[in-house]
C-alpha cells in the first residue's frame, strides 16, 4: 500500500484468524518485493545457523576420536559472524517495511479525517478520533513490524529446524510435535478472547483522551463549577475499562506463556530421554546433541511465533477502529476539489485567484448576485426542518443581515453557504451559478467566515492571520491588520505580528481574537465576507468601530451579517427577518420598524429607536 491509500474493506474478515492473516496481507501489499528480500536474508540467516549444530555435532565427534578441533571452530566463529550480519539485515528490511505500512495508515488517517463530512465529524469524539491516529497506529505498527520479522523468522528457522530433525531421527521429531500441537491448539483457543479485551481496552484509552480533552477544554467551568472529582471519577471510570480489559489481555497472554514454556521444556524432557535410551544403539553422541539443538532451533521459534500472534490479534483490535475510520464517509470531490493524496496537496490554499469575477453581464444586465439561496430547505435530520424555503440575494459590495430570534436558523444559512452541509430543497448561487455544479474548493474560496468560535490555533499572530494565505507579503497582512482594527494588538503584543499566541489564542481577549479572524477573513480577499455575531465580543467603543470597518469592506466584497444586536445592523443595505427557519420579513432598519412585529420586538428589547417608526413608514427599497 502507497501511503495515503486505504486498504480496501474487508468485510467479514474482522475476528477469524484467516482475517487477521487477510488484513496482514492487504496491509503489506505494494511491500511485497521487501518482504521477499527481507525473508531471503532470515532465510538465509536461519541456513547459517541450521549449519551449526550440524557442526557441532563434528566437534563432539571428532574430539571423541582425537583430531584436530581448530579448522571447525573457525568455521562456526565465521558461520555465527554470517548470521549476525544477514539477520540483523533481514530484521531491519522487516521493521522499516512495517514503518512504512504504519505510515502510510496514518497519513490517510490523516487525509480521511481532514475530509470528513460534518455530519460525520458530529457523530464522533475528536480525541477519540485523534487517539485512533496515534494510539491505534502504534499498537498496529509492533503487529505489523515485529510480528511480521518473528514470523518470517520463526517459520524459516522451524522449517529448517523440521527438515534437518528428519534426517536424523524421525520418531523424535514426531514427539515433538505432537507436544508442540497440544500448546498451539491451546494457544488458539486464547486468541479470539485476547483480541476482543485488545479492542476492549483500545477504546478506553479513545474515550480516557476524548473525556480529557473535554475536561481540559473547558476547564475554566470545570474549576468555577468544582467539578474536578466529578471529571476525575468520571475519567477515572474510563481508566478503570482499560486497566480491566488490559488485566484481561494480560491474563489470557500470561496463560499462553506457561504453555509454550511446557510444551518447549517437555519437548526438550522426551528428547533426552528417549534420545539417551537411543543413544546406545545409534552409538552417536553427535546425534543426540545435535537433534537437541535442532528442537531448540524448532520450538524457541514456534514459541515466539505464538507470542506473536497474539500480538497481531492486539494489532486487529486496533486495526478495527483504524479500519472504522478509514470508511467514514467525506465530503465529495466535486469538480475543482480533486482529492489528492496526502503529500501532493501540500497546505490547502486559496486559489492563485481567490475572488473570482462573476460571469461577465450583458451592457445594461445587473450582475447576478454574489450570493442567493432560492428556495432552501434543510434539516440536520430527516423530521425536523430548521430552513424552510429561505431565499435572499447579497448583491455585490452591500452590506446584508440576517436577524431573529436564536435559534431561527440564522449560523445554518452560513453552514449551507459554507458548504459545510448540502440543501434538502432548493438551491445556493454564486454569481448565478448553482453550488451543487461547483466544487466545495471553489465555492469556499469566494467565501471567508468570522464566526463565533473565532478560532486561534497555537502558533504566531503572523501564522494565525496567514493561515488561508500562507504566502501573503507584510504590506497585505499589514494592511488586513489596519482594516480589522488589529493594529493596538500587534503593538502591544512583545514581538509584534511574531508573538506566539497560546493554545485556542488564549492570550487574547475574546474581542482581540475577533478581530484576528476577521484580518485573516480579510487577507484572503474573498468575494463575500460572512459575519457571524462580530460584537459579540466588543465594547461600545469597538462596536462602533468595527461597524464603520464593515462599512469600509463593502468596497472590496459583498458582508453577510449574524447580528443579536440591532444597533451594528442598523446601517446595513438590506436585513432578513428570520423566524423558525422562515424569512418573516425584509427591507431597511426604518422599513422593518413599520413592517416586522418580530423586528419590531427585537429592536424594543434592545431599546433601539421604534417611537414615530409606525408611522413614516417609506416604501420597501430591496437592495438588489
Ligand atoms: N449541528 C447541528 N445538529 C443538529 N441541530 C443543530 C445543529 N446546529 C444547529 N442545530 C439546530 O438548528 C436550529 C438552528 O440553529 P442555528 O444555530 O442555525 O440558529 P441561530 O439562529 O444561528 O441561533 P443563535 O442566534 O442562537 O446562534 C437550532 O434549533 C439548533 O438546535
Amino acid at each position: 500500500m502507497t501511503g495515503g491509500q486505504a486498504p480496501a474493506p474487508h468485510p467479514g474478515a474482522r475476528h477469524s484468524a484467516r482475517g487477521a492473516v487477510a488484513v496482514m496481507y492487504r496491509l503489506t501489499a505494494g511491500h511485497r518485493p521487501a518482504i521477499a528480500v527481507a525473508t531471503v536474508f532470515s532465510v538465509g540467516a536461519s541456513a547459517l545457523g541450521l549449519a551449526q549444530p550440524l557442526l557441532a555435532q563434528k566437534i563432539v565427534d571428532a574430539s571423541g576420536h582425537g583430531r584436530a578441533l581448530w579448522p571447525l571452530l573457525a568455521l562456526l566463529a565465521a558461520l555465527f559472524l554470517a548470521e549476525a550480519a544477514t539477520s540483523a539485515l533481514g530484521r531491519f528490511l522487516l521493521e522499516r517495511m512495517g514503518e512504512r505500512v504504519v505510515r502510510g495508515l496514518r497519513l490517510s488517517l490523516v487525509s480521511r479525517l481532514l475530509r470528513l463530512e460534518m455530519r460525520e465529524m458530529g457523530r464522533h469524539r475528536s480525541a477519540d478520533l485523534i487517539s485512533r491516529v496515534t494510539a491505534d497506529t502504534t499498537l498496529l505498527r509492533e503487529a505489523v513490524a515485529q510480528s511480521l520479522v518473528d514470523l518470517v523468522t520463526g517459520a524459516a528457522v522451524a522449517t529448517g529446524a523440521v527438515v534437518m530433525m528428519v534426517l536424523i531421527d524421525p520418531l523424535l521429531l514426531g514427539l515433538v510435535i505432537l507436544t508442540v500441537a497440544v500448546a498451539a491448539a491451546i494457544v488458539a483457543s486464547l486468541l479470539t478472547g485476547i483480541r476482543t479485551a485488545a479492542e476492549r481496552m483500545q477504546a478506553a484509552v479513545g474515550e480516557i483522551a476524548a473525556d480529557l480533552e473535554r475536561a481540559l477544554g473547558a476547564l475554566p467551568m470545570v474549576r468555577t463549577h468544582c467539578a474536578e472529582e466529578r471529571e476525575e471519577r468520571c475519567i477515572g471510570s474510563r481508566v478503570e475499562g482499560s486497566y480491566e480489559a488490559g488485566v484481561r489481555t494480560a491474563k489470557l497472554a500470561s496463560v499462553m506463556s506457561p504453555v509454550v514454556e511446557v510444551a518447549v521444556q517437555g519437548s526438550f524432557l522426551l528428547v533426552l530421554v528417549i534420545g539417551g535410551m537411543r543413544v546406545g544403539r545409534s552409538d552417536s553422541l553427535g546425534d543426540v546433541v545435535a537433534f537437541l539443538l535442532y528442537a531448540s532451533y524448532l520450538v524457541v521459534p514456534l514459541s515466539s511465533v505464538f507470542r506473536t500472534i497474539g500480538q497481531i490479534q492486539r494489532g486487529m483490535g486496533a486495526y478495527q477502529r483504524v479500519d472504522e475510520v478509514l470508511h467514514l464517509p467525506v465530503e465529495p470531490a466535486g469538480p475543482g476539489f480533486a482529492q489528492e493524496a496526502p503529500g501532493e496537496t501540500g497546505e490547502c490554499r486559496k486559489p492563485a485567484s481567490p475572488s473570482p469575477s462573476p460571469a461577465v453581464p450583458e451592457p445594461g444586465e445587473e450582475p447576478a448576485p454574489v450570493l442567493a439561496l432560492s428556495d432552501v430547505w434543510f434539516g440536520y435530520g430527516p423530521d425536523r426542518p430548521v430552513l424552510r424555503g429561505v431565499s435572499l440575494t447579497v448583491p455585490h459590495h452591500r452590506m446584508v443581515a440576517l436577524v431573529g430570534r436564536s435559534g431561527a436558523g440564522k449560523s445554518t444559512v452560513f453552514s449551507l453557504v459554507s458548504r459545510f452541509y448540502e440543501p434538502d430543497g432548493g438551491a445556493v448561487l454564486f454569481d448565478g451559478r448553482k453550488a451543487s455544479s461547483m466544487g466545495r474548493r471553489e465555492c469556499r474560496s469566494r467565501v471567508a467566515v468570522v464566526d463565533q468560535s473565532t478560532h486561534v490555533v497555537h502558533g504566531s499572530l503572523w501564522d494565525n492571520i496567514t493561515y488561508g494565505a500562507p504566502d501573503a507579503s507584510l504590506p497585505e497582512v499589514e494592511e488586513a491588520v489596519d482594516r480589522a482594527n488589529l493594529r493596538p494588538v500587534v503593538d502591544r503584543l512583545p514581538g509584534g505580528l511574531a508573538c506566539v499566541l497560546g493554545e485556542r489564542g488564549g492570550a487574547l481577549s475574546a474581542g482581540e481574537r475577533q478581530r484576528v479572524a476577521l484580518a485573516r477573513a480579510l487577507l484572503g480577499e474573498p468575494s463575500l465576507l460572512l459575519l457571524d455575531e462580530p460584537t459579540s465580543h466588543l465594547d461600545a467603543l469597538n462596536e462602533a468601530a468595527l461597524s464603520q470597518v464593515m462599512q469600509d469592506i463593502t468596497k472590496r466584497c459583498a458582508v453577510l451579517v449574524i447580528a443579536h444586536r440591532l444597533s451594528t445592523v442598523q446601517n446595513a443595505d438590506h436585513i432578513y427577518v428570520l423566524d423558525a427557519g422562515r424569512v418573516i420579513a425584509s427591507g431597511r432598519h426604518d422599513e422593518l420598524l413599520v413592517r416586522s412585529d418580530t423586528y419590531r420586538e427585537l429592536a424594543r428589547a434592545q431599546s433601539l429607536r421604534v417611537s414615530g417608526a409606525e408611522g413614516d413608514a417609506a416604501a420597501p427599497s430591496p437592495v438588489n
